[in-house]
């Protein structure tokens, strides 16, 4: 695999070089309410552009449909990009059309351009390789090399991920070789106890994880939003709480496999609403109202998670426990975060969300070994699987 100091060491002056990032950053209205990603995509792209390269950053940002959709630009972050480099970062009205060509033709040697979200055009997400390739041509046509640094982004099969990496020279980012030295540490022999937290809310993606998962952890805590699933496996009602309602058979299955090594909660906050000011109460997990929305684990169950983690040797968490962002709903997130953190074991922390939770929590990151860009990415390397935005630049 060919890195960024293969391509420095070939030279970049003058060159343009394309950047997928991950700067999949959480906002409020259009402000960034944790600034980590744009932060550690920083390095890659100030070392291209101080060796003169012309560096032409892409990047999604949520999901929007593939069609142009203002709640989802990439304006803020251009603008957060810009004071971390300290130089402006000139914004594309588009993904690959006039804005987009104009703003590249226009970089001097070392400026910076970022296009508008990628996932703008439906082609970069379709499942039609086909489709994903002509948008991937155009990427190229905005390019002399690609370096893929998106590690947040490397599971996804996209065409600013995986397709523009086989129509020109790629290389391997700093920040993707740097998340999958420390990954490594994981899947070779790690210290036992090794326990996994999984929460969020990306409920479908990574009850997909889990199978492959469990046979390599010793134990599962599970909370967030991917609680409710393993929930009404059990014939509790969830009321109105995240449910992936397809997903109910595996959860019976996985339960009836590995059932004592998955630990579910005991107590769920719920609410009558999806809201700060929203009615809560505490209740176990047999009591949760119709209606009702479980949006945290309970105190019982942090205890119980707490005392898990004390024993743990190596500990993966992604994803909050509850809606860390509201907080009537941060408690369970807290009080994890604050278990691995004080746990002494090997632990990462990966997701945008997580990893933002932890910092607007207030907990220490130095109470981590590693606070991975990744979520989604870092579950699927642990897993074992192939992951196509690094495969592909293997060649
Ligand atoms: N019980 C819940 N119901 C709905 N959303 C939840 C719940 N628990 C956590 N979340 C939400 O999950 C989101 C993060 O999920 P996810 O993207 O899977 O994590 P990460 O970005 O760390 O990989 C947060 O915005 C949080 O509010
Ligand atoms: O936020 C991300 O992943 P994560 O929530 O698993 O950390 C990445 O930017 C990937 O986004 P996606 O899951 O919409 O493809």
């Amino acid at each position: 695999m060919k890195t960024l100091d293969d391509l420095l060491s070939e030279g970049v002056a003058g060159r343009r070089v394309l950047v997928r990032a991950d700067l999949n950053v959480p906002l409020d209205g259009d402000k960034i309410t944790d600034d980590g990603r744009v932060r550690a995509s920083v390095p890659t792209i100030k070392k291209l552009a101080d060796a003169g390269a012309k560096v032409v950053v892409a990047a999604h940002l949520g999901r929007p449909k593939g069609t142009p959709d203002p709640k989802f630009s990439l304006a803020p972050v251009a603008a957060r990009l810009g004071e971390l480099l300290g130089t402006s970062v000139a914004l594309a009205q588009d993904v690959t059309g006039a804005s987009a060509r104009s703003t590249v033709d226009g970089l001097t040697d070392g400026a910076v351009a970022l296009l508008e979200n990628v996932r703008f055009d439906a082609r970069e997400t379709s499942k039609d390789q086909a489709e994903r390739t002509a948008l991937a041509s155009e990427y190229a046509e905005l390019a002399d090399a690609f370096v893929s640094d998106g590690f947040g982004v490397v599971h996804r099969k996209q065409a600013s991920v995986y397709d523009v990496a086989r129509l020109l020279p790629a290389y391997a980012g700093g920040l993707v070789l740097a998340e999958v030295e420390v990954l490594r540490k994981l899947t070779g022999d790690p210290a036992k106890p090794y326990v996994v937290v999984l929460g969020g809310s990306k409920v479908s993606d990574k009850l997909a994880v889990i199978e492959s998962l469990l046979p390599k952890v010793d134990q599962l805590l599970v909370g967030g939003g991917m609680c409710f699933t393993f929930l009404a496996a059990q014939g509790l009602g969830v009321g109105d709480s995240l449910l992936e309602a397809d997903m109910i058979d595996t959860c019976k299955r996985l339960l009836a496999e590995s059932g004592d090594k998955i630990m579910l909660p005991a107590d769920v906050v719920i609410a009558d609403d999806f809201s700060a000011e929203a009615n809560t109460e505490t209740v176990l997990v047999a009591q949760m109202y119709e209606h009702w929305k479980g949006l945290d684990i309970g105190p019982i169950t942090v205890e119980r998670y707490s005392a898990a983690l004390e024993q743990a040797g190596t500990v993966f968490w992604n994803g909050p426990m509850g809606v860390f962002e509201l907080a009537p709903f941060a408690e369970g997130t807290r009080g994890v975060a604050q278990a691995i953190a004080g746990s002494g074991a090997f632990s990462v922390v990966g997701g945008g969300d997580s990893a933002a939770a932890v910092r607007r929590l207030g907990i220490a990151e130095d109470g981590f070994s590693h606070i991975s860009t990744g979520g989604g990415a870092s579950l699927e390397f642990l897993e074992g699987k192939d992951l196509p935005g690094v495969s592909v630049l293997e060649g």
